[in-house]
């Protein structure tokens, strides 16, 4: 059994860790931390988890942490990067779903996060958690960078287009919406239901922190630069995201070629779903599921492609991969924990 610690037990994606692994065949969640809700029972706080687990949440000690074979970050940007380099030295392999490593260039980072990052070397070195892209370099990985839930959605909607050259890189947009547990838990008015419900608003149309890292996916894709427009909006619902997706192609393109590049680009893929031509994903397919629904469309002789993909912001878009991170790194099925479909209705 893979001996697991989580940091952050208490937020969305340190809960829904604990949802998918308490089903997992190989892995014993051994350590779970949280400062404000130390003694207390994981079973108390959450009843999903009765009968599951008899652990209660401790502080987060570095020392105990590091008898762990891995250990997920679930915090706010800021902790793992304080904490990761002492327990890689002790030998304990790191999934960290904070944004600390996903960004190359550390100016960056900073600009967007609002602190000067502390762990440059572990910037360099940890691999990005998208396995349909590094599953190779995950699989040796010391540390695991697991990627935002709108670059999971965008990237993977864009990767097919930009990797055949097909679409003008210069002017991508990407039109997504995502649920409030997007937000974590913590208390903040403007996530309320009272303001929230019944309503329906973009934010940070002038610049969102997943920008740059998603502009680093798709240029890695595309070779060199893209120009890429990125609207996050919030839904009225819980969990899920849906972005929609705009390329312009360089040269006239049969729908058959565009469906057969998508098929084709992720047929070994477990977890990403290519759709028929001209099919609408809803949140609803992926809710608590692991997987990426896209479908392709296009209207009469316009050279725009449009992409409609779907994921579970806190599985796909976070506790999911992540999972699906320590099973590549850990040479175990690929699978194992993630295989439950969606809840439907
Ligand atoms: N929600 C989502 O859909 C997604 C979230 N992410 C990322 O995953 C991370 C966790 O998100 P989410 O679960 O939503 O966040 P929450 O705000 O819901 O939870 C944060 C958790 O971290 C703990 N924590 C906070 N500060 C510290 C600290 N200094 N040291 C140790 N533990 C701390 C909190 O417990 P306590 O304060 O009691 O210790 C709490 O358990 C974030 O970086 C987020 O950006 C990534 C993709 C999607
Ligand atoms: C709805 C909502 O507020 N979503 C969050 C998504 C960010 C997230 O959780 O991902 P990171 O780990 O990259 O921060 C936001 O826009 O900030």
């Amino acid at each position: 059994m893979i001996k697991v610690g989580i940091v952050g037990g208490t937020g969305y994606t340190g809960v829904e860790l604990l949802r998918i692994l308490a089903t997992h065949p190989e892995v014993e969640v051994a350590m779970i931390t949280s400062r404000s809700e130390a003694g207390q029972p994981v079973a108390d706080m959450y009843p999903n988890l009765r009968g599951y687990y008899d652990l209660a949440f401790t502080e987060p000690d570095e020392a105990t942490l590091a008898q762990c074979d891995l250990v997920f970050f679930a915090t706010p940007h800021g902790v793992a990067m304080r904490m990761v380099p002492g327990l890689i030295a002790a030998g304990t392999r790191v999934v960290d779903l904070s944004a600390d490593f996903r960004i190359r260039d550390l100016d960056v980072w900073a600009k967007w996060y609002g602190m000067p990052h502390e762990s440059a070397e572990w910037a360099g070195r940890a691999v990005y958690g998208l396995p349909e892209v590094f599953r190779e370099q995950i699989r040796e990985a010391q540390l695991v960078a697991n990627p935002g839930c709108y670059p999971t959605a965008v990237q993977l909607g864009f990767l097919p287009l930009l990797e055949s050259g097909l679409v003008n890189p210069a002017h991508l947009v990407a039109d997504a919406k995502s649920g409030a547990s997007g937000a974590g838990r913590q208390g903040k008015i403007g996530m309320l239901h009272g303001e929230i419900g019944e309503s329906f608003k973009a934010y940070g149309a002038s610049g969102h922190r997943h920008l740059p890292e998603i502009r680093q996916g798709l240029e890695l894709a595309a070779g060199g630069r893209v120009g890429v427009t990125f609207v996050p909006h919030l839904l009225p619902m819980i969990r899920g995201i849906e972005a929609t997706l705009y390329a312009e192609v360089r040269d006239p393109v049969s729908f058959d070629t565009l469906q057969g590049l998508f098929e084709k680009r992720y047929a070994n893929e477990p977890f990403v779903d290519v759709m028929p031509f001209g099919a609408h994903p809803e949140t609803r397919s992926v809710r608590g599921a692991n997987h990426c629904r896209m479908a392709l469309h296009r209207q009469e002789d316009s050279p725009v492609i449009i992409v409609s993909s779907v994921i579970d912001n806190l599985v796909k878009g976070a506790a999911g991969q992540a999972v699906q991170n320590m099973n590549i790194m850990f040479g175990l099925e690929e699978t194992a924990g993630l295989a439950a479909p969606a809840l439907l209705p």
